[in-house]
Formats: structure tokens, C-alpha cells, sequence
């Protein structure tokens, strides 16, 4: 119900935020001696805009307001496509041409080296994607407490918002989702109310391979498949086998746990084995429900591409990565080195990547289990000094402590691939003390109308160290 409170305020629109929503200032008349200064945050615009503004809390200092009208218009406005952009928070940028969007994140790259001293110019375009849709291999959706499945509403995460069609999923992956909706509908599950701590239904994971066309199902629910949820579960199996064959792996994962989050105590194989093939750069990989994997497999191809165009790995060498994950970097680098010890914190995913090295006639390599910065040293003694060293690390970066065992370890050259440019700029900033100067840095967008960018960077050892 429309606040009968809320005021309309024109106002223009300064700068876009982290979250890629729009910011602006309005200096509003309250009667006293002084105008108030209300900072506000419009989604859905874009920088420039002069916007009418429907503000629900207008006494607060900060809030968000909804776009009420537009005034003056960008000139890379566009109509979004997606029936659900004005309400789903998947996308933040769907209203802007895609050319404007990667101009934003290169501008957004550079500010991040500007704010640590680094030269702006060392920064090339982002690189896009020639079609920029249903690029995303895998795929979250959660259940509302009606059995309705959908996305999250922006600024409201509580609310979902039922599914009709996503266009940035894979096509074939939402076809079958759409029936797993269909089942859920039919047969009058409930979905999970997080508050009340009941239901059943509570997520939907999806997850392909573009290459091999694998399909993996996994739902999330408060209790297993059996019981009086016995037939419901047959009939589900039955429906996704016959009209979907290229779902290779359907699971029920039982979460029983208050936390909102994709994790199975128990794991029951509905149909097909727990696990997909999928294929990145000619090397095939097993992927678990819980395996971490590139989720725009296109355009992780061309950071695989850079990293070892930039790396310039030779059969005489020996090469150390951080943040491994299951092997991504791993197999393509290890086949061109003469060695490579690969080190990630989850222990599921180091067993993959021995799997998929060994799976893919791999045998030069070395995978531990540990956090970066403590399997550093235990990796550097048996080693020695590397050639080269990828870094792969989550948003938080690297962190100071890893960048300077990095310094002193004097690998000639690094490598450093990132989805965070901020944490991006103050790890590499460390490595100035050691003697490294950042040679490149280029952008590569894998997910388009999205804020998110990432990066690959080349730093290497200034002659004389
Ligand atoms: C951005 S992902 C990169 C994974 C891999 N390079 C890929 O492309 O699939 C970051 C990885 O760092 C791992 N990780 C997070 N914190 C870590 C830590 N402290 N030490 C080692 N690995 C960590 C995560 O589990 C995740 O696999």
C-alpha cells in the first residue's frame, strides 16, 4: 500500500553506488530556518538523469526512493527486456546500453587503481560479450511460503518474485526449472517461511554445461524424500526423466538448518549420478552440487586465455597458484609448465582438482588443502621460487600478509585475477615494496547488467631484483 506519507521530490542523479543504483542529494524545505540535505538512492537510474522521486521516509537523512518519473534521460537508456527488472535484484543494469555498461566498468576499474597511486592508463577496455544473455551456468531460485518459485525482490529479500522467464540463465536450464515449479505446484508443497522455521521447499539450484549440455537439479527441502513425500518425489523423477534427458544428475538435498544458504545434510539421488561433466578450454571437470565453478563459461575462457597470454608459461618452469579452486587455471597452466602446486582452502574442491588433473592425463601437478596463508610456506619450501604465481582470490582479496609472502618469495612473474577492483588495487600495491611494477590490467565482463567486473593483471619483477 502506497505510503500516505511519501513525497515527490525531483532531483538528479550525480553518481552510481557499488550496487550500481543511482545517488543524488536534495536539499528539502522543512519549515525551519535551514533546508535539509537528504541523500538518496534510486535504483534504476542512471548518471545524469534529472528523475521525479516518490520518498517514502523523507524525514530520514539517508533512504531510497522509487523512480516516479523520468525528466531528462540518458542517452544510453534503454528499455530493459526482462519482464521482472523492475522489481527482481538479479539485474541493476539492464535499462542501460551494453556499450555504456562496460564503459562504466573500466571507468570503475580505473578509479580503484587512481585511489591506490596506480596509473590509470595501464588499464585497457573490457572486454564484453558479443551476445550478452543467458550467459550463467548455474543458477539459484528460491521457494515462497505459497510454493511459488522465483528471484529475490530488489530491497525486499524477503519477497519472491515468481518465476516467468530469467534472462540472463542459461534457456534450456529455466525449461526445466520450470517444471520442477510446475510439480511443486501441482502436488501443493509448501514453501519454507524462514521466520517461523517451517515448510518444505527452500531452494532450487540449477546448474549446465554449455558444452557437454549436462543438466544438474538440486532441490533444497526441510525433509528427505520419503514418507508421505514418497510418491510426490517418484512423480517428480519420472516427469524430469522423460520430458528432460539432458538432466543428468537430480537431487533432493535435505537442509534442516535456520541459515538461508545451499548447504545438504543429507543428499538423495532422485535420479542419474550426484555429479555433471562439464568441459572449459578442452579439459573436462566433475561438478559436485557444491563444487565452485565459473558460472559465465564464455567469457572464463578468455581470463584462462589472458592469464596464459600474460604468463607466457614454459616447459622449463615451475609455477605456483593460490586460490585454486578445482583446477580452472590449474589444468591449462600445468600442462604448459614443467610443475604446478595449486593451493585452496576447501578440501572438497582440492580433491576435485586432483581428480580432474588425473581425469585429464595431468601429472605434474600438486594440490593442498589449506588456507593461502599458511600453505604458502609449507609450498615454497618444497618448491623453491616459482616462476610464475596466479592468484585467484574471493571478493576480500588476498589480503597484506599473502602479498607480502608473495614479495618475498620473488616469483618473476604474477599474476593476479580478480572480481573485486578495490581489494584488487591494495594487494597489489603491496607488492611495489618488493620490487614489481603492474605492466596490464584487463577487464573482462562476466556478468553483464551487473555492477560485477573482473580483472587480469600481469606484475612483473623490475630487472635488478
Ligand atoms: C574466486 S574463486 C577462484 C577459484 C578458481 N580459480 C576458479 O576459477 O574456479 C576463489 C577461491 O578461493 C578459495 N578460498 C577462499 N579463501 C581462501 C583462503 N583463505 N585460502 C585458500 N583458498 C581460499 C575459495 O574456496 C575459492 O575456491
Amino acid at each position: 500500500m502506497p505510503n500516505s506519507k511519501a513525497e515527490i521530490m525531483e532531483t538528479k542523479i550525480n553518481h552510481l553506488d557499488k550496487k550500481g543504483s543511482g545517488r543524488a542529494v536534495v536539499w528539502r524545505d522543512t519549515g525551519q530556518e535551514n533546508p535539509r540535505k537528504l541523500k538518496l538512492m534510486v535504483p534504476k537510474t542512471l548518471p545524469g538523469e534529472k528523475v521525479r522521486v516518490s520518498v517514502e521516509h523523507p524525514e530520514a537523512k539517508r533512504t531510497k526512493g522509487a523512480l516516479a518519473e523520468l525528466l531528462e534521460v540518458h542517452p544510453e537508456r534503454t528499455a530493459a527486456p526482462c519482464p521482472h527488472f523492475d522489481k527482481c535484484g538479479g539485474c541493476a543494469w539492464q535499462h542501460w546500453q551494453y556499450e555504456g555498461q562496460l564503459k562504466q566498468k573500466t571507468a570503475h576499474v580505473k578509479d580503484a587503481l587512481i585511489s591506490q597511486g596506480f596509473n590509470p592508463e595501464l588499464v585497457r577496455d573490457t572486454i564484453g560479450m558479443d551476445k550478452p544473455w543467458h550467459y550463467r551456468n548455474k543458477m539459484e531460485f528460491t521457494f515462497a511460503p505459497d510454493g511459488s518459485m522465483g528471484l529475490h525482490e530488489q530491497g525486499n529479500f524477503r519477497n519472491i518474485i515468481p518465476l516467468e522467464t530469467c534472462l540472463i540463465a542459461g534457456e534450456e536450464m529455466t525449461a526445466a526449472v520450470m517444471e520442477v515449479a510446475d510439480w511443486a505446484k501441482e502436488h501443493a508443497l509448501s514453501g519454507y517461511v524462514k521466520d517461523a522455521h517451517e515448510g518444505l521447499l527452500r531452494h532450487l539450484m540449477v546448474r549446465q554445461s554449455f558444452i557437454t549440455g549436462e543438466i544438474m537439479l538440486g532441490l533444497f527441502a526441510t525433509e528427505g524424500p520419503d514418507g508421505s513425500l514418497a510418491a510426490a518425489a517418484d512423480q517428480l523423477k519420472k516427469r524430469i526423466e522423460q520430458k528432460y534427458p539432458q538432466v543428468k544428475s537430480l537431487l533432493w538435498l535435505v537442509n534442516t538448518d535456520w541459515a538461508d544458504r545451499t548447504q545438504a545434510e543429507e543428499t538423495h539421488l532422485l535420479s542419474g549420478r550426484d555429479f555433471i561433466y562439464d568441459e572449459i578450454g578442452g579439459y573436462r571437470y566433475r561438478l559436485w552440487f557444491d563444487t565452485f565453478f565459473q558460472t559465465n563459461p564464455t567469457q572464463a575462457q578468455k581470463l584462462i586465455d589472458l592469464a596464459l597470454e600474460m604468463g607466457q608459461p614454459k616447459e622449463t618452469e615451475k609455477m605456483l597458484e593460490l586460490f585454486c579452486g578445482v583446477g580452472t587455471f590449474s589444468l591449462p597452466f600445468a600442462s604448459k609448465v614443467g610443475k604446478l602446486a595449486g593451493i585452496e582452502i576447501v578440501e572438497s574442491s582440492i580433491e576435485s582438482a586432483k581428480r580432474n588433473a588425473a581425469d585429464n592425463g595431468i601429472s605434474n601437478t600438486y594440490f593442498l588443502a589449506e588456507n593461502a596463508r599458511m600453505g604458502i610456506d609449507q609450498v615454497l619450501e618444497d618448491l623453491g621460487t616459482p616462476d610464475i604465481l596466479l592468484l585467484d582470490p574471493p571478493r576480500a582479496g588476498a589480503g597484506g600478509k599473502v602479498m607480502r609472502k608473495i614479495g618475498r618469495a620473488q616469483p618473476r612473474r604474477v599474476i593476479y585475477v580478480s572480481c573485486n577492483p578495490e581489494s584488487f588495487a591494495v594487494d597489489v600495491k603491496e607488492l611495489e615494496q618488493f620490487g614489481y611494477s603492474l605492466k596490464e590490467v584487463q577487464p573482462v565482463d562476466l556478468f553483464p547488467h551487473t555492477v560485477h567486473v573482473e580483472c587480469v593483471a600481469q606484475l612483473i619483477l623490475k630487472e635488478g631484483n
